[in-house]
């Protein structure tokens, strides 16, 4: 269905409304679930491809079982690698602000620290703080498109190390002693090491986008020093507000977004109000760069327990 009119047959234009012109768009008229027909399905997996962010307001029907189901009809779910399900789910992850690894206050892609990483989020606003906690996504296709010619060919030909295991301390010197220790245990309690091209070839689109996000360590080639400054060259360029959109939570709200073509950011500006967001998450495939090599985890190493102290 690349046909944007067939999709206008299923979900019409007048129910999609775009947020800005490069990323993110709200649907109207769909209550999400199990049952919806498949060429509904299709249409939405079309708009995704298309805003890259697609939202949905009043589907506080969803239950954990009926937001898997639902998201289920994307693709097969995935638990998170490190911090596994909530209990009786396939792949909801908790994401309590009140406990450790809550606030994903950093720019980044979804779980780039393995190979085939997710290909959607499915994120359901579950309690929402009255003023705050908004979330903001960037359009990594338009982030490259936006590269001058010679940082394009820069980009196409490099490669970075995405890991789980980086400097926490130094990422997050104001985490509280429970992140640090979720951080420790649990998100690291399995470490790996993938190698990512910076451009990947989005499998659906054929679009080129920069694969970049927080878990990047260096780029292959160059020392830490010099990756952190090309870092920041190209990661301006997914950040910069015009390739960005923000949405403003309500309880009951929907995001889905394309993680093979987005970065996203929980911004962390409401103190100690409460907030929890549940994600199911859609598995994806090997990234494929510009010259047709794919991606590869070279380390999975199993942390030894933590002594008793
Ligand atoms: O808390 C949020 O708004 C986003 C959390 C996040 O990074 C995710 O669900 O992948
Ligand atoms: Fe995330």
């Amino acid at each position: 269905m690349n046909n944007p009119s067939v999709v206008d047959q299923i979900i019409p234009a007048t129910d999609v409304l775009p947020l800005t012109a490069r990323v993110g768009a709200e649907i109207r008229g769909i209550r999400l679930g199990a049952n919806l027909s498949d060429a509904t399905i299709a249409s939405i997996n079309q708009l995704l491809l298309k805003h890259k962010v697609v939202f949905f307001r009043g589907q506080d029907h969803l239950d954990d079982s009926e937001h898997e189901l639902f998201a289920r009809r994307l693709g097969d779910l995935v638990p998170h690698p490190t911090q596994g399900p909530v209990a009786g789910t396939a792949s909801i992850l908790n994401l309590d602000s009140s406990r450790g690894g809550g606030r994903a206050d950093q720019w980044h892609t979804d779980v780039t620290f393995v190979d085939a990483y997710p290909k959607f989020s499915v994120l359901r606003g579950v309690v929402i703080p009255a003023a705050g906690g908004d979330t903001i996504w960037s359009n990594t296709h338009a982030a490259y498109e936006s590269l001058p010619a010679a940082l394009k060919l820069l980009a196409d030909n490099l490669w970075a190390i995405h890991s789980n295991a980086y400097d926490y301390a130094a990422v997050r010197p104001r985490a509280s002693a429970e992140e640090r220790k979720h951080f420790e245990e649990v998100f690291t309690s399995t470490v790996y090491e993938t190698e990512h091209p910076v451009v990947r070839v989005h499998p659906e689109t054929g679009e080129r986008s920069l694969l970049l996000g927080n878990f990047v360590q260096r780029f292959v080639g160059l020392s830490r020093s010099d990756s952190a400054k090309l870092y920041e060259l190209f990661q301006s360029y997914v950040t910069t507000p015009e390739n960005t959109v923000r949405w403003r939570w309500q309880a009951g709200d929907v995001a889905i977004w394309d993680n093979r073509a987005t970065q996203h950011y929980a911004v962390n500006d409401y103190g100690d109000q409460h907030r929890i967001v549940r994600r199911a998450t859609v598995d994806g495939d090997v990234p494929v760069s510009v010259d047709g090599r794919h991606s590869v985890t070279h380390a999975k190493t199993a942390k030894p327990a933590a002594k008793a102290a």
